[in-house]
């Protein structure tokens, strides 16, 4: 069975391999023992801690193949970002430049650097593993923060997040990042992205162009990332548009991945998801659900066929989830079906 649960210290070294493994880019991890051990240990102290306003809290889950114990996966969300360190976008707009003496109208598109999203939620750290990129795992590790975050909304933002990651080429290295290095940096995409993942964010503000800058003056290269995202992201990006997220012009500093946004009670999983009671009995239904408990530190989630409601609005689950969701008959947990939309 593929479980979710938060993260404890004994999954620091699988947390470094995916770091390794996501590679740069992947700006969450960052290869560096120190942040990755603060960051479970944040994650452990976010989970734990009883949160009647959202703060400054990161939570991180894996995915776990309990016949192996082996760690698959992980998702994460920040539940309020750009207090402790600023959240820099660029956005993009347009400016209309008119001379009606010439009847000349044109209308340009500028990135203007900002702070927008400041204070608002943010889902991260989606990774699977190759050889578990198969079946409902991609659905089920995405949705389970909509999960925690409609069973739990007092820890979470109105306005909910995702950074994604931007084109890079076939050395890895993103088109819209190698003009700002020729012009502006002189370091290198890993040691940019390194040092926005480890929270030293200081030499943007020394170093970034100070003005908006013309679009159709950037290197044609470059213009044509703008928006875009990675190869390797498109599924997770496709996942989020199913669930309503949107993109409105706010784009990565260093690759130009597009952020996309919705708010955390317009989110599809949000709106369907449903809580209930559970009767613990032998079952199977016809639809894949996944379904958690409403605990947070001891927070479980699973997907399964074995469960279905009942006529008294009971979910019926099967002594086997139900052990794997610490719950037992007359304990709440909350669902959502992973079926695909018929469209
Ligand atoms: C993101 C995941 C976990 C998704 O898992 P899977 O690859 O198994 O996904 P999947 O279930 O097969 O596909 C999910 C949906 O994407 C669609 N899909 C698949 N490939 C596609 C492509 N090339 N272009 C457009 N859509 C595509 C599928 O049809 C499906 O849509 P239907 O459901 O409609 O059929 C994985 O790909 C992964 O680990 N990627 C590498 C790491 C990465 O780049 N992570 C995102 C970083 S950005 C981030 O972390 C912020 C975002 C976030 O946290 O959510
Ligand atoms: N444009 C980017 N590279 N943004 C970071 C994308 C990766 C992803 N949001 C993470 O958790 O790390």
């Amino acid at each position: 069975m593929l479980l979710i649960r938060p993260i404890r210290q004994s999954d620091y070294p699988v947390l470094m391999q995916i770091a390794i493994e996501s590679g740069a880019g992947f700006t969450s991890l960052p290869v560096n023992d120190q942040k990755l051990q603060a960051k479970i240990a944040r994650s452990e102290q976010s989970f734990a801690t009883a949160v009647e306003a959202m703060g400054d809290q990161g939570y991180v889950f894996v995915l776990e193949d309990t016949s192996t114990g082996e760690i698959v996966g992980t998702s994460g969300i920040e539940a309020s970002v750009g207090l402790e360190n600023p959240l820099y976008h660029f956005h993009k707009s347009t400016v209309v430049h008119h001379s009606k003496e010439l009847d000349v109208f044109k209308q340009v598109e500028v990135l203007t650097m900002c702070n927008d999203y400041t204070g608002v939620s943010e889902i991260c750290t989606l990774f699977l593993r190759e050889p578990y990129r198969q079946g409902l795992n991609g659905r089920f590790l995405s949705k389970v923060r909509f999960l925690f975050m409609a069973e739990h909304p007092k820890r979470f933002s109105k306005m909910v997040i995702a950074e994604m990651r931007g084109v890079a080429d076939d050395s890895g290295l993103p088109p819209f990042w190698k003009w700002l290095q020729s012009y502006f940096f002189s370091i290198d995409f890993p040691t940019a992205d390194y040092m926005i993942g480890v929270g030293n964010k200081g030499f943007i503000a020394d170093l970034m162009p100070r003005h908006p800058i013309y679009v159709s003056l950037l290197p044609e290269s470059a213009q044509q990332v703008i928006g875009e995202v990675h190869e390797n992201t498109k599924p997770a990006l496709a996942l989020l548009e199913n669930e309503g997220f949107f993109h409105r012009g706010y784009v990565d500093l260093f690759d130009g991945g597009p952020t996309v946004e919705c708010q955390l009670k317009q989110i599809k999983s949000v709106r369907n998801s449903h809580k209930v009671k559970v009767l613990v009995a032998p079952v199977e239904g016809n639809a894949t659900l996944s379904i958690c408990n409403t605990h947070t530190a001891n927070f479980r989630a699973v997907f399964s066929k074995n469960a279905a409601l009942n006529d008294n609005h009971e979910l019926v689950i099967s002594p086997e989830l139900a052990e794997a969701l610490m719950v037992s008959n007359g304990d709440f947990v909350r669902y959502l079906s992973l079926e695909k939309a018929v469209k």
